[in-house]
Parts: C-alpha cells; structure tokens; sequence
C-alpha cells in the first residue's frame, strides 16, 4: 500500500475541487486547512484495500440473497464517547442483533458499524439561534464543538487530525473485540437469553428458544464453535468531509487503484448525492464499496444516472441504494424504483434506513422516532421487494448500545415525558440497547415472513 497522498497520481481525483460541495464547512483558514490535509495525507491508511475488496464481495451475495447487511451505529460519533465502554456497548448490541438477524434470515449476516470515521453531519440549516443569539450550526466532532459559544462553534481543521486519531482507536479496538473472543457466538447467545428473560422482552421468548435448539444441535453434531469466536466486522461513514477523504485515500500497490482508505464502506447522504456534485464525483473515482441515501423525491431516472457514474462497469456489490422514505411513504414512493431498477438487471444492493424518513418533534422540543414507525418502514421495505421479486437486502440503523431515551415507544414504553431522561445524542435520535434488540427480533419474524 502506498502511503503518499497520490496527488494527481490517478487522473481526476482531484475533480471535485472544481465541482460544487454541498454541506462542507466554512474553514476559516485555508491555509490551516491545506496543512491538515498533508499531514493526513502523511499518516497510514486506516483500513486496507483488500478488506474493502472483500465486503465488495459480501454486499454482492446480500444482492443476490445470500447474505443480509446489518449497518449500525450512532448518528454522529463524538470524541468524548469514543470510550472503551461505549464502543464495547455499540459492538455488543450489533452482534446480538446479527445472531438474531442469521437465524432469521438463515443467512450470513454482514456486520457493518457506523463507526470509526463518523464524525460530521449534514445539516438542515447552516445557523442556529438560541434566546437571540446565533451560531453556526454544530456540524459533528470534526468539524466544531457542540457547546453553543462562538469559540466552539468555528469549524477548525484540527478536529480532522483528532477525527483521524479517534477512528484509528476505535477501529483498533473493534478489532480486538471482534478477533479476541469477545464476539464468540455461545457469549453473544448467553447476552440474548439474558435479554429474552426480561418479563418485558418474554414476545421474543420463542425466537431466542429456537436459537437455543439450534445450538445445541450445533453442538450435538460437533459443530467448532471454536472457528466461530471471531467475526467480520466493518468500518464506515458517510464520505461527507471531502477534506478528509480525498487525504486518506490511497494508491493500492496491488492493483495501482485509489481506494479511500478511511473506512470499507462510504457512503453518500441524500444531500450530497447531486450527479454534477463534488461528492458524487470523488466516490465515482474510488475502488471501495460505496453506498448512496435515497429519501423519497428519488426518481427511477436518478437511479439510473447514480449507477451509470458510480458504477458503470456494473461490478457486484460495488454499489449500495440505502433508502430512507418515511413508514408513511414507503409502500409508494420505493415499488416504483425498485421495479425498474430490477428490471434493467443492473446489480444493486437494496439496504433500508428505517430512521431517516421518521423523524419528528416530541412536543417538548426533542426531536424523535417512534419505533413502531421504524419498524413499518422495515416491514413497507420487505413487501415492496417482496412484491417485486427483488432482494432486500439489509438494515441500516442509528442505534447505541447505552440506555438512552431518544426514540419513543418500545417495550419498556419510552413516552414523551422519558425523553428528557437520558437524551444524549447531539444530532439525531438512536435506538438505544434494548430497543435494538426488539428491532432484531422483530425482523427475524419479518425475514421469516412470521
Ligand atoms: O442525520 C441526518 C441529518 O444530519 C440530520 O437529520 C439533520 O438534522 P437537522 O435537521 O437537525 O439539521
Ligand atoms: C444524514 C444521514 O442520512 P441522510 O443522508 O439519509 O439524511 C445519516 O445517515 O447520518
């Protein structure tokens, strides 16, 4: 792996600088700013090449059926929670979620987590105002600070190098957790017994039984659990920084190729995702998977046009649609686009967004989700594929593994007055542990068609 930045060493890589960004800082400092980018241009890629290769294959099989995405994490990783706690919490939750998921789908699950690299958002608007006063909006940890001082709030450059530092901790540590012993499957099945044992969790009682059987006819026949004490695990974000990006994405000695080596899998928010955009330019010019948010305006004819430029060769598992509708639109805005998408033969992989497409105002002033929401999405995204013949192929979810209240409804009856009570995120709302856990169940009996 080569570890220059490749500045013009691949044709066009630098397009984007001469295209329109959308969503991107006002740096003060341009100056700063370019100094940022050498340094990070000069540290080692995160991740290599050959593991983005290899998810490449796993997001074709999830298209063709024989496997299922599981993409989880926070809305936005900050500095401070990137703890050994909070990491541990967000990796155990996604495995109990993926055995879940594989008896489900008697699929191989792919584990993918927002994780490791997710540190800026899109915002609605650029300002915002607090008693009179107004700030730039907080834009995520490597951009600016959430405290609403005028200080906090300048967009500083820095922030990129500590996001850089903050994802390499964080990577490292997944893959102590996920190589280690700590994802061993008869560990991760013990956490779900655990959580199925709670009176408020007894519906999905007969699931985790059913697991149990499994296991032990696993183990009756002399299945190696042993082999099963580690699983694969993957890093991404959404490619919003192109500041970020474009340095840590490097020239792979295998193949002479660029491939950003900030994470596996990037992806485009729908935002970002204009054809002539910055944004759609830079990911075209890059090996990795990648992925695109397409919210309920999208028509079949920008589908079209997204597949010719990032994928154009027609490469299995290379691209990604993550849709994001709203449970309310779903069953009509999607049919259509799936129909025709199916139809032309062109390979993509269908992921579903229950989370984006849902969010409301509690009526104190927090902004939330209704899980009975998420999970209509989740049910509209399996009857349109199904309704089609086409395959659905994975989740993608704001989720912690803490015990917050940021999205309403579940078993233990989050209500609007539990909101206040341990509401953490900074941008958006998350699933919190449990609440993930009942999502998992509850998909596994829509996978089975239950
Ligand atoms: O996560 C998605 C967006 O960044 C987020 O929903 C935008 O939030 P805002 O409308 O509060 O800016
Ligand atoms: C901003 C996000 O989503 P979308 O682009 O779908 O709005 C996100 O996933 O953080």
């Amino acid at each position: 792996m080569s570890v220059e930045a490749a500045p013009g060493v691949v044709e066009g890589l630098d397009a984007w600088r001469s295209l329109s960004a959308r969503q991107q800082p006002a740096w003060p400092d341009q100056d700063a700013l370019a100094a940022v980018g050498r340094e990070l241009a000069a540290l080692p890629p995160l991740v290599f090449a050959g593991e983005a290769d290899v998810l490449t294959g796993r997001l074709a099989a999830a298209a063709r059926g024989e496997a299922f995405v599981l993409q989880g994490g926070d809305c936005a990783e900050t500095f401070a929670e990137a703890t050994a706690d909070t990491i541990r919490n967000k990796i155990k939750t996604i495995l109990q979620m993926a055995v879940v998921l594989t008896y489900g789908a008697s699929l191989p699950v792919v584990k993918m987590g927002r994780m490791a690299g997710q540190y800026a958002k899109p915002r609605s608007a650029d300002l915002e105002e607090r008693d009179g006063v107004t700030l730039p909006a907080y834009r995520g940890d490597a951009i600016n600070g959430h405290d609403f001082t005028p200080d906090a709030r300048v967009p500083d450059p820095r922030r990129l190098v500590e996001a850089y530092h903050r994802s390499a901790a964080t990577l490292n540590l997944i893959r102590a957790f996920t190589t280690g012993g700590f994802a061993d499957l008869r560990r991760v099945h013990e956490w779900n017994r655990g959580f199925t044992a709670n009176p408020a969790y007894s519906a999905y009682e007969q699931v985790a039984g059913e697991i149990d059987r499994a296991m032990r006819f696993m183990a009756a026949c002399g299945a190696d659990f042993d082999s099963l004490r580690s699983v694969e695990f993957f890093a991404s974000h959404e490619a919003l920084l192109l500041d970020y990006e474009r340095p840590l994405t490097r020239i792979d000695s295998r193949t002479g190729t660029p491939y950003d080596c900030s994470a596996h899998f990037l992806w485009i928010g729908e935002r970002t995702r204009q054809l002539d955009g910055a944004h759609v330019d830079f990911l075209s010019r890059v090996r990795n998977p990648i992925g695109v948010k397409l919210g309920p305006t999208t028509t079949a004819d920008d589908a079209f046009a997204l597949m010719d430029k990032l994928n154009p060769n027609e490469q299995p598992g290379r691209l990604t649609f993550i849709t994001r509708m709203g449970a309310g639109r779903i069953r009509e805005a999607l049919p259509s686009l799936v129909e025709k998408v199916h139809a032309s033969g062109r390979p993509v992989t269908w992921v579903c967004d229950p989370m984006h497409g849902n969010t409301i105002s509690s009526a104190s002033g927090y902004k939330t989700r209704r899980l009975t929401d998420v999970l209509d999405e989740v049910r509209g995204f399996f009857e349109v594929h199904r309704a089609v013949g086409s395959v659905p192929g994975g989740l993608h979810v704001e989720l912690t593994g803490d015990d917050v209240t940021e999205v309403l409804g579940g078993s233990e009856e989050i209500d609007e007055d539990a909101l206040s009570r341990r509401y953490e995120t900074l941008v958006d709302p998350r699933l919190n542990h449990q609440q993930s856990l009942e999502m998992a169940f509850q998909v596994a009996e829509m996978i089975q068609g239950i």
